[in-house]
């Protein structure tokens, strides 16, 4: 059962990638994003927690989101393997991650990090604002909260799985097939390890 990260900033092309690769490789897609959108639609009590967080572009924090987490994967009874986007996003996300896996004789096998540049990010989550209905895309300030946030917490997670030797940099600018080919490429290597 192989397990992902991908990684990246917001806007960094993480759902689109995950929602080709998933069917390409018969993974589930967890996405802690699109999970608390769920909630946030459908007015949980988790969505409603989630809500102030999300709409400043602050991350929620590491307790509830690791739960959440947890949960989701262990509904996945029949799973073949997991694409991660968008978790973990804290140090403390990717040990709780790990403890959470070592405990079911599991690991991540990689962690897939889109490399794209702030310029273009904050292009296209503009660009996805325009449709997406998403508050957090609705205004600059926001995204560039977001941005800052990935700079100041999560870029550090590189240097977490580079020292376990998992960390796969790749280029996220380019047409989604390229990029598309580019993550395959470093996935079957994975598998082959
Ligand atoms: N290679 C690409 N070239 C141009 N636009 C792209 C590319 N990949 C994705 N996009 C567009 O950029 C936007 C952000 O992509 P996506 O939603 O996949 O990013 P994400 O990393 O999942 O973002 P977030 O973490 O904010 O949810 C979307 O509107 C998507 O259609
Ligand atoms: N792993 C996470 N930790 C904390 N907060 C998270 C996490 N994943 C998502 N969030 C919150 O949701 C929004 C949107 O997430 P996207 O992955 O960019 O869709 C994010 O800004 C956090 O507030």
């Amino acid at each position: 059962m192989i397990k992902i990260v991908l990684f990246g900033p917001p806007g960094a092309g993480k759902g689109t990638q995950a929602d080709i690769l998933k069917d390409k490789y018969n993974l589930i897609h967890l996405s802690t994003g699109d999970i608390f959108r769920y909630n946030m639609k459908n007015n949980t009590p988790l969505g409603k927690e989630a809500k102030a967080y999300i709409e400043k572009g602050q991350l929620v924090p590491d307790k509830v989101t690791v739960e959440m987490l947890k949960d989701e994967v262990n509904r996945q009874k029949e799973a073949n393997g997991f694409i991660f986007d968008g978790f973990p996003r804290t140090q403390t996300q990717a040990i709780a991650l790990d403890e959470f896996l070592e405990n079911k004789n599991e690991k991540i096998d990689g962690m897939i990090a889109l490399e794209v540049s702030d310029e273009v990010l904050v292009q296209r989550l503009l660009e996805r604002g325009k449709t997406s209905g998403r508050a957090d895309d609705a205004n600059e300030e926001v995204i560039q909260k977001r941005i800052n946030v990935y700079h100041e917490e999560t870029a550090v997670l590189k240097n977490y799985y580079e020292k376990q030797g998992k960390y796969y940099g790749v280029d996220g600018e380019g047409s989604i097939e390229e990029i598309t080919e580019r993550l395959s490429n470093v996935i079957d290597k994975i598998k082959a390890e």
